[in-house]
């Protein structure tokens, strides 16, 4: 592993005729919904951080070259060490994540190796995906030039009024926004530049490109994609994981690669 000057520890090289796609996953979160203890992406599922069973689902895919973590920036040389523990052959940096979801990324962006073209950008705390969810993002990138896992929201949605409801707000063709999320390299460097300029964040790098004027398409997501954010999330996800492991959920045949 080499020393690199910023809290950055370059762990491999590019490896000749890898995928030109690049995976950022901002993991540098504190983790305040999910209360007290370990920070939910270094929690134990299945006997392994839950960033770990995350990150195993981009080494594996065909279509992704590399990954780049960004990390709290005092667990940058730990988390290194541990994700290289973990055999990730393809982690490429783990640099120091941002005060905001957006600044991590942006920090992960300036990691991306010369020869990528498409990145995309996953939160850790996503574990449950497939190889053919981030392929089919991967795919929409190259057709379109962005894209993103989304589900249509299904359940009636209102506005709170003080300790009542209010309006209803129109749930048709609303839909609950997923990752990974996927664009062109130079689409997603514009868009976060622009963001810091005008210091306007966003909660998610789909609305930093939209503001660019570009068109983001929507891929089918899973109901079983959740953001691992409360302990109600990891107690379902706890739950469910081994099944997951098993090639389980969504008709999958087992042997399915995670
Ligand atoms: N400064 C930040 C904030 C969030 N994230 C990452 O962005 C993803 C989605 O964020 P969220 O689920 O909100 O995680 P936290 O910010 O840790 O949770 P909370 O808002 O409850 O504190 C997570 O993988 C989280 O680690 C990050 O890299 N850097
Ligand atoms: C990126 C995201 O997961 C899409 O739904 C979401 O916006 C992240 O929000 P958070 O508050 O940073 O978890």
């Amino acid at each position: 592993m080499q020393e690199r000057r910023s809290r950055q520890t370059a762990v491999a090289g590019a490896a000749e005729g890898e995928p030109d796609v690049a995976v950022l996953v901002p993991a540098a979160g504190s983790g305040t919904r999910m209360g007290e203890g370990t920070r939910k992406q270094y929690r134990e599922l299945g006997g392994d951080p839950l960033l770990v069973c995350t990150l195993r689902v981009f080494d594996q895919c065909d279509a992704v070259g590399h990954i780049i973590v960004a990390a709290p920036a005092e667990d940058v040389r730990r988390v290194s060490d541990r994700l290289q523990e973990a055999g990730l052959r393809k982690l490429t940096a783990v640099v120091e994540g941002g005060a905001s979801r957006q600044g991590s990324v942006r920090n992960a962006l300036r990691a991306v190796p010369s020869s990528v073209n498409v990145v995309l950008v996953h939160d850790a705390v996503r574990p449950f995906i497939r190889a053919h969810h981030v392929s089919g993002v991967v795919d929409a990138v190259r057709e379109h030039g962005a894209a993103s896992l989304a589900v249509p929201v299904v359940d009636t949605l209102r506005r709170q009024e003080g300790k009542n409801f209010g309006a209803t707000v129109d749930r048709d063709g609303l839909y609950r926004m997923q990752t990974p999320q996927g664009f062109r390299r130079d689409w997603l460097e514009t868009a976060h530049r622009e963001a810091r300029t005008k210091d306007v964040p966003a909660t998610d790098d789909v609305e930093l490109v939209q503001r660019l004027g570009h068109s983001v398409r929507s891929v089918e997501g899973s109901a079983y994609n959740v953001k691992i954010t409360t302990p109600t999330d990891w107690s379902l996800a706890t739950a469910i994981w081994p099944r997951w492991c098993e090639g389980g959920m969504e008709g999958e045949a087992a042997s399915s690669s995670q």
